[in-house]
């Protein structure tokens, strides 16, 4: 099935909760068409299908931790074979969020070729997600979860931009020219 993805440009972008993922990919999208998924995005989707999968995702989402590896992985995976054949590239909004998440993306369909890092002050992560929690109808948009979210990033997700740093491919702002066009 990854065979399909064999030559997909993969961009990952990575950030605290709040850090301005989404806001930074629509701009990209708009610039230059790559696709954009946001594993938060499919994870609520699989919430608002009322399964008893999205039953127990939405109670760990809730709690502020992160979700099982391959659960995340299966979903990621399929949505980007199904626009394998559209795609100009992929931007993958909010993976990996630890480090192991990385390593078995890149086993199971290939490596990226730059880590766009959102960067954000905590204070202002948390601003940012209290106002979005007035209107975003997101059951973890409340203070405590914030709390809990912001914790799960800096013990398990800044390791991701340490790891992806030592090869090189980390850019807090993307140029033209690395994205091709
Ligand atoms: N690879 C992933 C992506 C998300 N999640 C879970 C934990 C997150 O707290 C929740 C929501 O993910 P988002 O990426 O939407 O969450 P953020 O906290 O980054 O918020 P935002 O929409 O502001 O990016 O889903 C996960 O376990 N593993
Ligand atoms: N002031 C300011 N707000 C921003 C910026 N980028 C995003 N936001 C806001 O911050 C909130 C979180 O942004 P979002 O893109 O959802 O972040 P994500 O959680 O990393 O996906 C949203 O309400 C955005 O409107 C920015 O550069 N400046
Ligand atoms: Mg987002």
């Amino acid at each position: 099935m990854a065979e399909k993805l064999k030559n997909s440009k993969i961009i990952f972008v990575v950030g605290g909760p709040g850090s301005g993922k989404g806001t930074q990919c629509d701009r990209i999208v708009k610039q230059y068409g790559y696709t954009h998924l946001s594993t938060g995005d499919l994870l609520r989707a699989e919430v608002s299908s009322g399964s008893d999968r999205g039953k127990t995702l939405s109670a760990i989402m809730e709690r502020g931790e992160l979700v099982p590896l391959d659960t995340v992985l299966d979903m990621l995976r399929d949505a980007m074979v199904a626009k394998a054949a559209v795609s100009k590239g992929f931007l993958i909004d909010g993976y990996p969020r630890e480090v192991k998440q990385g390593e078995e993306f890149e086993k199971k369909i290939g490596a990226p070729s730059l880590l766009l890092y959102v960067d954000a002050g905590s204070d202002t992560m948390v601003k940012r997600l209290v106002k979005r929690g007035e209107t975003s109808g997101r059951a973890d948009d409340n203070e405590e979860t914030i709390k809990k979210r912001l914790e799960t990033y800096y013990k398990a997700t800044e390791p991701v931009i340490a790891l992806y740093e030592g090869r090189g491919i980390v850019r807090k702002r993307l140029l033209r020219v690395v994205i091709g066009g």
